[in-house]
């Protein structure tokens, strides 16, 4: 059976990746609405009642809106804004955080594609919390860059316009009230959000995230090689081998913490770096803001909900 997709969003910076990731497929019927209606309710009404699946690749309040849009009880969703990420009735959208959650996404009608900046912190923190290397209460830091794309279409152009003379280094956030600390604390089970402080970098793509680890108050302080087996443990058994836990080396620094490594790829590795002497440690994320961040974890949840291979479909 052909399935019906229809991406409402789809001239956006996500929207338009997904349709790359999509265009070959002979599996998938695209529906296209036209670029007049793209922002009227009727045609987008109609297109979302037609799709067997919709991906929404909007802002949050017109994502809300296209949900109310479903009449039927068939269209399924993905929505790759924060609007439903810790909602009721949603799954959450990130495959290998638990070894029952891909069989969760593909059963759902309802799936929130996660949001770029917690992937990092989750893959990082959540495998801890459960393995018991980290206490739930623990403190937890986190600090990033992400290339500007990920301030979508508004950011992308005012980067443009600035090009070299933009900052090169912007932290922001400074309010400590980031959009994405509701889903950060559920989905890394911890109690208090963390401390995040993003910055966006004068790039297109492509982020590095830190979860630096100060573990000396603890009663039982892990080592880095225990930190390292339960977060290899975890993945190892992680569906499809989209994220991964680099060696463990003795290294002061290593020339794949980069954070454009992994553009175009839907994959995020996982470094570990620790001086067990001091009790110090931390957890570096690589990824794509626009592929596993969004686009191809997008398409990848959209494989599991059809039943189709990851390896043959291009999600990669
Ligand atoms: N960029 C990233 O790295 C990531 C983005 N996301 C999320 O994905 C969603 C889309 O982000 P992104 O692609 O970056 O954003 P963009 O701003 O690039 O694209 C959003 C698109 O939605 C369209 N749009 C806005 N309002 C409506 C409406 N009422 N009806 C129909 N279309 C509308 C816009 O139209 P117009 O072209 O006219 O402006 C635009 O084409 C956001 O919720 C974002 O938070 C998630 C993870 C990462
Ligand atoms: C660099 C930049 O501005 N990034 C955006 C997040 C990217 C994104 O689109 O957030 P969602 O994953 O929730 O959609 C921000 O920090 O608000």
């Amino acid at each position: 059976m052909v399935a019906r997709v229809f991406i409402d969003g789809e001239v956006g910076t996500t929207g338009l990746q997904i349709r790359e990731r999509l265009a070959m497929r002979g599996d998938l019927e695209l529906l296209s609405i036209p670029e007049e209606s793209r922002k009227d309710p009727a045609a987008r009404a109609d297109f979302l009642n037609k799709a067997d699946i919709a991906i929404l690749c909007l802002p949050d309040a017109a994502a809300k809106e296209s949900v109310t849009l479903i009449e039927n009880d068939t269209t399924r969703v993905i929505d790759a804004s924060s609007a439903h990420r810790v909602a009721e009735g949603w799954a959450y959208g990130f495959a290998e955080m638990d070894r029952n959650q891909s069989d969760v996404i593909a059963a759902s009608l309802r799936v929130a594609n996660p949001g770029c900046w917690p992937q990092g912190l989750i893959a990082s923190v959540r495998p801890l919390v459960a393995a018991e290397l980290l206490p739930s209460d623990f403190a937890v830091n986190f600090h990033g860059i992400s290339g500007y794309s990920g301030g979508g279409k508004g950011m992308i152009a005012e980067y443009d316009s600035l090009g070299v003379s933009a900052n090169v280094l912007a932290p922001y956030g400074l309010g400590f009230n980031h959009k994405h600390l509701p889903e950060m604390t559920e989905y890394a089970l911890i109690e208090r959000a963390p401390l995040f402080t993003p910055t966006v970098g004068n790039y297109y793509t492509g982020m590095l995230t830190v979860v630096p680890l100060n573990l000396a108050a603890l009663d039982k302080v892990p080592t880095g090689a225990e930190i390292h087996a339960a977060l290899s443990d975890h993945y190892a058994n992680a569906p499809d081998g989209f994220v991964d836990v680099a060696p463990l080396e003795a290294l002061e620094r290593s020339d794949e913490l980069n954070p454009q490594a992994l553009n175009d790829t839907n994959r995020l590795r996982l470094h570990v770096f620790a001086n067990d002497a001091r009790a110090q440690a931390a957890i570096i994320a690589v990824y794509d803001n626009l592929g596993k961040g969004a686009s191809g974890a997008a398409v990848q949840n959209l494989n599991l909900m059809l039943g189709v291979d990851q390896t043959t479909s291009l999600a990669a």
